[in-house]
């Protein structure tokens, strides 16, 4: 194999971030340039969008490789300014296969009202999430303040999944289905991308109940 062509970008990975993106666009997730997308590939590496692209209207050239520290494999490339937080996720969680990340309405407003978390509880669509069989049940979503140090900001999710570490689901609790950055956004993964636009699309309902809740109190 040629150097080259052993940093391609599979089509399927490029061709699921490029439909993450439109469907995340049609919910008015990714306003601006706001968002990020990557695909865990192979050989530790990520595909991720470039930075600063309309996630909207992503094509192939939007796309490129990094390692799971964040290098760019293309010199000079500029990948998605939040590149540490998928790769944090992608070294923290060995199932993660895709993770998502948009700026909704819901995630901004609520994660700008929160403590360090926003408990979900009692809907149905909590059994969109792993571990969740029942609506009876309760997750509670991590809320980090924003950081434009992304390196620390990977630091500060780090630190709250090692102090995590303790209540497992070995010990009954579950692993949170994403986290929330505070007037800033949402972060999901999981096994692939279909599966991870399936979790923003229930948490993100999740989080709209509970804004429209709070308006009507
Ligand atoms: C439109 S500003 C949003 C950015 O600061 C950032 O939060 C974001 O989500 C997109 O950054 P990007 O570097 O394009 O991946
Ligand atoms: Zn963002």
């Amino acid at each position: 194999m040629s150097p080259s062509s052993s940093l391609a970008i599979p089509d399927a990975a490029i061709q699921a971030i490029i439909g993450a993106g439109r469907r995340m666009d049609r919910f008015h997730w990714v306003p601006a340039t706001a968002g990020n997308f990557s695909v865990r590939l192979p050989g530790g590496r990520v595909a991720i969008t470039r930075s600063g692209r309309h996630k909207g209207f992503l094509d192939a050239d939007s796309v490129m490789g990094v390692d799971l520290e964040g290098r760019p494999e293309e010199a000079g490339a500029r990948p998605s300014a939040e590149t540490l937080l998928h790769c944090g996720i992608y070294r923290r969680f060995p199932e993660a296969g895709a993770v998502l990340h948009g700026h909704s309405v819901a995630n901004t407003v609520l994660s700008r009202q929160a403590g360090e978390g926003i408990e979900l509880a009692g809907y149905e669509l909590l059994k969109a999430f792993p571990g969740l069989p029942t609506h009876e049940a309760a997750v509670t979503l991590p809320v980090f303040d924003n950081d434009q140090d992304i390196a620390r900001l990977q630091r500060a999710v780090d630190a709250r999944w090692d102090g995590m570490a303790a209540i497992s689901p070995a010990t009954g609790s579950v692993i949170p289905p994403g986290y929330l950055i505070r007037g800033h956004g949402v972060y999901v993964w999981a096994r692939d991308m279909d599966a991870a636009l399936a979790r923003l699309e229930a948490l993100e309902f999740m989080l709209e109940c509970e804004l429209q809740e709070r308006r009507s109190r």
